[in-house]
């Protein structure tokens, strides 16, 4: 346990020394309190969901590892996420796909699911401080194959553009119900393991369905298009690349998701922020951490987030920017795994916030470009942690690594009794 006195002691030399560089450290905590993340429901049970259909996961991604204690039922997913929430500061959101419906453990298809299927969630999340977004699933299920809502095929196509016009509406619903909007995500994993005859062909259909998909107009929910280099088995060529989406996004004035783990390993994704911001309304961020390819792992603190986060303040655009996170490890605690990945993306965006901006840009203004680059170094080891333990102290969740021992004890007491 850490002692209170030493945060305190440690937070006001950290005041001193950003207000040398023109930082407000007050003020930097108060912007972080109004930064939300959307978790990801799916960490809790390695994207399986509540179908019932004994479906396994299919669509280009996989869960890899074997941890005992995941999620089987709808009460199990809800205390495990409520576990994981409360060693995380702040308020946030919770991301659902469309297979963790409350179907009562009868068979729904998915062109045939409804927002009653949603009302538990929204009730239960009314009384959890939780806002609900909200995404359609096209995976795991007989009908994925490799060709979904760019299917050639009119019957398996329209399956699933049903299936994508009621998720709009489900998240109209939820929109509506907690007096702000849900994001809703679309990501399909359409694709070819080969290089295909006629790419045009199948991105043609996407634009089609998609159209249809968004003939209706709602006000209570905002679409949001993701992109995808290549699904496992889809090595070849992804019908909805990120050309597609944006294309598709400036046109029609949509979100683009930016999914960190969706580019080549090498492409900046937070050089990518503000071009979108100046022809697209918003952006929604899938955080997750790609090894080596689309791997999904647990979120942590790397240069690639911090610059994401940096960006972002930089551009002054937390009220256009929605922050997802997106992976899902089943090699260790995934309680643990939630908050490590939540805290990582909080503490890239606190040191963003601490970033001694106003003088960057006076420099920059000057041209001196030699104080501008010493200043960008000197910042990396100002005491931003001493600033992230107030906010957690603030905030009421565990200090530093406390947080380790209680993770241990709920997966001691509970989920290794699963
Ligand atoms: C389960 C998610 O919807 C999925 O991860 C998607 O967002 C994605 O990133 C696929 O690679
Ligand atoms: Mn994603």
């Amino acid at each position: 346990m850490i002692k209170e006195s030493l945060i305190h002691q440690a937070f006001e030399v950290a005041v001193e020394r950003y207000a040398a560089v023109g930082v407000d450290v007050h003020k930097a905590l108060n912007d972080m309190q109004k930064i939300s993340l959307s978790l990801h429901c799916w960490q809790a049970d390695d994207v399986s969901g509540f179908e019932n259909q004994g479906n396994s996961l299919s669509g280009g991604i996989q869960v890899t590892g074997n941890y005992p204690g995941r999620a089987r039922t709808i009460d199990q997913l809800r205390a495990d996420i409520l576990k994981a929430k409360s060693y995380i500061p702040g308020r946030h959101r919770l991301n659902l796909h469309e297979i963790y419906g409350d179907f009562q453990g009868k068979k729904v298809d998915r062109d045939a699911v409804e927002p009653k299927h949603f009302e538990s969630w929204m009730q239960w999340a009314k009384v959890n401080d939780f806002k609900l977004d909200f995404n359609s699933t096209s995976f795991s299920h007989p009908k994925s194959g490799d060709l979904t809502l760019a299917n050639p095929n009119d019957e398996i196509r329209n399956f699933w553009i049903e299936h994508t016009k009621r998720c709009r509406l489900i998240s109209e619903e939820m929109g509506k119900y907690q007096n702000d909007p849900c994001m809703m995500n679309l990501w399909i994993h359409d694709g070819s393991k080969e290089v295909p005859a006629n790419r045009l062909r199948y991105r043609c259909i996407l634009e089609q369905s998609l159209d249809d998909i968004y003939s209706a107009d709602y006000k209570n929910m905002k679409d949001c298009i993701e992109a995808k280099l290549f699904g496992i088995g889809l090595e070849n060529y992804t019908v909805g690349s990120y050309d597609f989406y944006l294309g598709y996004g400036v046109k029609k004035n949509k979100i683009v998701t930016l999914d960190t783990g969706h580019f080549h390993l090498t492409e900046s994704i937070a050089d990518k922020v503000s071009s979108l911001l100046l022809f697209t309304p918003e952006i929604m961020l899938h955080v997750s951490r790609p090894v080596r390819w689309d791997s999904d792992h647990v979120v942590t603190l790397t240069d690639d987030l911090l610059d994401l986060a940096r960006e972002i303040i930089r551009c002054n655009a937390l009220d256009r920017v929605h922050i997802g996170l997106d992976y899902f490890d089943a090699t260790i605690n995934r309680i643990g795994a939630y908050v490590i990945g939540s805290r990582a993306t909080q503490k890239a965006f606190m040191q963003a916030l601490l970033d001694p901006i106003r003088l960057l840009c006076q420099y920059e203004d000057e041209s001196k470009y030699f104080e501008r680059l010493a200043l960008q170094e000197e910042a990396k080891s100002l005491p931003w942690g001493a600033v992230w333990d107030m906010f957690c102290l603030q905030n009421d969740v565990p200090v530093g690594e406390s947080y380790i021992n209680e993770v241990e004890r709920y997966e001691k007491e509970v989920t290794g009794k699963r």
